[in-house]
């Protein structure tokens, strides 16, 4: 632990232990009245001093909520729930409460100086993406949030306006809403309220229709947020749990079946975690959305046997798929978008020219910075593809970089490799999603908007669009050019990675599009047809850094 030496550790102590009850420790006011002096300053010099440059950054979520005892929902779920979906979750705790699965004993908020403090030490230190809002028990506490997301801007801003628990007890006072409609909705870039929350933030007004959701929706959306997730999951009458999202232009209604659960308590904090995490990874926010209320689902599904506490309110098993066989394949992780930025399509055609094996020629690519992998073997024999794909896939996972197999959805289960990638008369996205399950990776080649939509609604994780420039490397290519790839970009509700005839000659072409979909090149024979495949994946990386955006916008 760094403690600033001009910090008097001993008056720390001393609160700590004369109120051993009070839960909250704060600084007395002799220590420059709670802040504690060139602290930020000196904290961002220990981080250089490390060496920032090289390591892996995580997706980072930071959740600003209350702690609940029982763990099945509040700060405790909401850094479960990142977890389970690949991101970091840091915690600024604005309450502590006494719960268990019977109820809501206690509430104790913490001193709003206290939550400027913590969001203060994360927000200047740690890199957030995307900030989760749960239970802000007073209008102090959002106004101190607001003023810190001004001083320090992310990427997205999450707001979940809890105000009940699920077993009907008051988290937050009615004056709270005032905070969240004049303050907080204006910087939001979703709200996520159940239909009690909907209907308390709109005057008490009674909604018990999809329709009456939608209008709920619009109304919420004239508060400022850029869109809103009605949760109808306690909607009167109907056997499914439809939610409606609304971006201020469409409506969509996301239907899902309604499960018969005792342990449903925190599926509310779960799922906007979950949609901060999908964010901060870079998914678009409807495919945010949809991944988080399918994980949800899931979880659900998967805890629906728990028992844990005596009440009727049970929680869910948030990690639930760490014992499954997927997840307990070392290094295997979830997708994120950003990890198209340079993708390395393999050419067995190539690699004998060359005269290397495919694992020299995968291995040379990760060295030069590959951060994705495709193994594209037109040739390769079904059992070579599979010990090739085996040994790649242990230098892929030691490095923690994505491998995909092209076409075959066989060899990808076979070797449990990491995703696929299918073209317009391959399997379909949506068959393979249900072959491979939800975690794996599904990318899909489209030439025109109307089959990067088809890919979104079939379930895909991104697209590969091209060829944008001419190629030799696939027979009879139809190229579509910048304009007609930007198009596709723009229209695309999924990342898109670029593909065909790219090089270190024109890569930075194509990201200068900086359409906020597009989130890099994959490359065949600019690196695979070279003779040094390092320095030429070198060469590519440095071009696609210099010309895209440090710190790309979400697409939100
Ligand atoms: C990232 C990426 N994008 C597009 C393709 C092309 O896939 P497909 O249309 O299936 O063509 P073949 O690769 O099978 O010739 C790709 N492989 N990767
Ligand atoms: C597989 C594929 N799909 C569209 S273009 C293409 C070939 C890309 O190869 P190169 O990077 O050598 O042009």
């Amino acid at each position: 632990m760094q403690i600033d030496p001009s910090f008097d550790t001993s008056s720390f102590m001393a609160v700590a232990a004369a109120s051993p009850s009070s839960l909250i420790y704060t600084r007395s006011s002799s220590t420059s009245g709670g802040r504690i002096p060139g602290s930020a300053r000196r904290t961002t010099a220990v981080v250089m001093a490390a060496g920032n440059g090289g390591g892996r950054r995580m997706p980072h979520v930071l959740t600003v909520a209350g702690s609940d005892s029982s763990a099945g929902a509040g700060i405790q779920a909401d850094i479960k729930a990142c977890r389970a979906l690949g991101a970091y979750c840091s915690s600024v705790i604005t309450a502590v409460t006494a719960q268990n699965t019977v109820g809501v004993q206690g509430v104790h908020p913490v001193p709003e100086a206290f939550v400027a403090e913590q969001l203060r030490s994360v927000l200047s230190d740690m890199a957030v993406d995307v900030v989760k809002t749960g239970m802000l028990p007073s209008v102090g506490v959002i106004k101190v949030l607001c003023r810190s997301l001004q001083e320090f801007p992310v990427k997205a801003l999450v707001v979940d306006p809890v105000m009940v628990s699920t077993s009907g007890d008051m988290l937050a006072g009615p004056s709270t809403l005032s905070g969240y409609r004049d303050e907080l909705f204006a910087m939001a870039d979703i709200v996520t309220p159940n239909l009690k929350e909907a209907s308390a933030l709109l005057g008490g007004i009674s909604l018990r229709t999809v329709s009456d959701m939608c209008s709920a929706a619009k109304s919420i959306h004239n508060l400022g947020p850029r869109n809103v997730l009605v949760k109808g999951g306690h909607l009167p009458d109907s056997s499914e749990a439809t939610d409606v999202f609304f971006d201020g232009e469409n409506y969509h209604a996301l239907r899902g079946s309604r499960l018969n659960s005792r342990n449903t308590h925190g599926t509310g904090c779960t799922l906007a975690s979950c949609i901060a995490a999908e964010l901060a990874k870079g998914s678009p926010m409807l495919q945010a959305v949809r991944r988080a209320k399918t994980f949800v689902e899931s979880a659900l599904d998967h805890s629906k046997d728990l028992l844990i506490g005596n009440g009727p309110q049970g929680p869910l098993d948030h990690l639930f798929d760490l014992s499954s066989t997927h997840a307990r394949t070392a290094g295997a992780r979830s997708f994120d978008a950003n990890d198209l930025f340079l993708y390395a399509v393999t050419d067995s055609g190539m690699n004998s020219k060359w005269g290397r094996s495919i694992l020299d020629a995968v291995e040379a690519s990760i060295e030069g910075g590959a951060t994705i992998v495709q193994l594209r073997e037109k040739e390769a024999a079904t059992r070579d593809f599979i010990e090739a794909a085996n040994a790649c896939l242990g230098i892929c996972r030691s490095h923690g970089v994505p491998l995909l197999i092209n076409d075959r959805v066989d060899v990808a289960l076979a070797c449990d490799a990491d995703g696929v990638h299918v073209g317009q008369s391959d399997m379909p996205a949506r068959v393979a999603r249900s072959i491979l399950g939800p975690q794996k990776i599904i990318g899909v080649s489209c030439k025109t908007a109307a089959q990067a939509e088809e890919a979104w609604a079939d379930g895909a994780d991104y697209i590969g669009c091209g060829g944008v420039f001419p190629t030799t490397t696939k027979a009879n290519n139809l190229t579509v050019g910048l304009d007609g790839f930007k198009a596709v970009c723009l229209a695309s509700k999924l990342p898109v990675v670029a593909i065909g005839g790219i090089s270190s000659a024109n890569a930075g072409s194509v990201m200068e599009i900086s359409v906020p979909s597009l989130k890099g090149v994959a490359v065949v024979s600019a690196l695979f047809d070279r003779e040094c495949i390092v320095t030429e994946a070198r060469r590519l990386k440095s071009i696609l850094m210099d010309s895209s955006s440090p710190h790309p916008k979400l697409m939100v």
